[in-house]
């Protein structure tokens, strides 16, 4: 799919979608437990439709209905032999160790990108906890035997912190007196989120630092009512496209959120942009912008959005934490080297530092998202402030997220073309 995405001012308001990260994991919360669990505001990108099918797969029964999705369950019961986690990252790291619990061997695949993605992590840490694996050199396919039995271990966190979201929400099932100790975690409030998560799901964790992770008396997921937040990396681009090109009110943002990505709100502070946050809504508008700092580290999905905004921001913007995106949907700070490179926009990459060199002008371009969603929706906020047009390749990338993108930019008053065969 094609899409045209047109210079144009932003005013509007407009609801947040759910998050997917929240989505994905109180699905797992739900399959873990026993009994029906609810949950409200329910996402249906594809990262989170993938969640709700490996569920089935592995024992739940998912009832749709119109406002809401019920998941019954009695914990892992593998209907099948093989699950598919579509493309998403948090999807395989989190039910592989999931599905581990169960004795039966399952084979745990995926498509597009996640063909490509590193799971080396699976075949140092599950033989550690009984788990029989096999792997294409560290790629997808798995091939997994538990059940898994949680153990005292040491983890690196290093690459990613999805494969201890997993390694938690496995243990949270049978675990007993045991304690995860990890090292250099990265992405830590996305752990933040999981711990969130499973409390409310009636699993509790000592943590201290984001280094160990004890789990007491054994205890048991409770079948619960849950309502999925609004997804602050989705809403991170809206929020950009308000603070370049006029303003916006954006609904079902809590800024109290473990999110990690609501650290946006920071970078366009340090920007300039004009702010007023409430509770649950975030009013932006347009001010005199300026290049800015910041360390997107434990932030990485930001990236993305901070590009577009830097690109309209005067002067040499730095964003620290580029060793982080190697292993995304793409390797994203290339990725955004060449697209943006495209549009004019000249972007640096030393080490671990990015350089975006903005206020130079936005060039009206043929860009491609190489299927990467996140590379789509900066492409798209990109467009607002362009000389001419920008068509991005490969836009349906979006549907990995963030299926209302598109509809959402043009509510805020972006003029959005689609080329459904293009
Ligand atoms: O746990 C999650 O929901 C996620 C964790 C992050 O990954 P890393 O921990 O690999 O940074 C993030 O990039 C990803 O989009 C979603
Ligand atoms: C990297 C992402 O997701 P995941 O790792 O879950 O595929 C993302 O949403 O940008």
């Amino acid at each position: 799919m094609q899409v045209t995405v047109s210079p144009a001012g932003i005013s509007g308001t407009v609801t947040a979608n759910p998050s997917k990260s929240a989505m994905q994991r109180a699905v797992a919360a739900a399959l873990l437990a026993n009994g029906k669990s609810i949950i409200r505001n329910p996402g249906l990108s594809n990262d989170c439709l993938a969640a709700l099918d490996v569920a089935e797969k592995l024992g739940a029964t998912v009832n749709r209905k119109p406002e809401l999705i019920e998941i019954s369950s009695n914990g892992i019961q593998p209907r099948f032999d093989e699950i598919n986690c579509g493309e998403s990252g948090l999807g395989i790291r989190m039910f592989t160790p999931i599905a581990a619990l169960a004795s039966q061997p399952i084979t745990i695949n995926g498509h597009g990108s996640l063909t490509t993605r590193p799971m080396n992590f699976f075949e140092e840490v599950l033989p550690q906890l009984d788990v029989k694996i096999t792997s294409r050199e560290g790629k997808l396919p798995l091939h997994i035997q538990g059940p898994l039995q949680p153990k005292d271990i040491t983890i690196d966190g290093s690459l990613s912190s999805q494969f201890l979201t997993g390694l938690l929400m496995a243990y949270g099932a049978n675990a007993e007196e045991v304690t995860i100790t990890v090292q250099d975690l990265k992405s830590k409030p996305y752990i933040a989120l999981t711990l969130q998560l499973m409390s409310h799901f009636g699993v509790n964790v000592q943590q201290q630092n984001f280094e160990t992770f004890h789990f007491g008396k054994k205890q048991q997921y409770q079948a619960k009512d849950y309502t999925v937040e609004g997804d602050w990396s989705g809403a991170a681009f809206l929020l950009v496209a308000a603070a370049v090109a006029g303003k916006a009110e954006v609904h079902h943002l809590n800024t109290e959120s473990a999110q990690s990505d609501k650290a946006i709100l920071d970078a366009l502070r340090s920007a300039g942009a004009y702010l007023m946050p409430g509770m649950f809504t975030i009013n932006i508008e347009k001010d005199g912008l300026k290049a800015f700092e910041f360390d997107a580290t434990d932030c990485p999905d930001l990236f993305p959005p901070l590009v577009a905004l830097a690109a309209n921001c005067k002067g040499t913007t730095k964003i620290l934490g580029v060793s982080r995106l190697a292993h995304k949907e793409s390797d994203r700070g290339i990725t955004l080297q060449q697209e943006f490179g495209k549009m004019g926009i000249v972007i640096e990459l030393n080490g671990d530092e990015m350089l975006v060199h903005g206020g130079t002008g936005i060039k009206g371009a043929t860009v491609s998202s190489h299927n990467d969603h996140r590379i789509a929706m900066a492409c798209a906020v990109a467009a607002l402030t362009a000389d001419a047009p920008v068509v991005i390749e490969n836009a349906e990338a979006i549907n990995k997220s963030y299926p209302e993108f598109y509809d959402h930019l043009q509510t805020i008053g972006g003029k959005v073309d689609v080329a459904v065969n293009a």
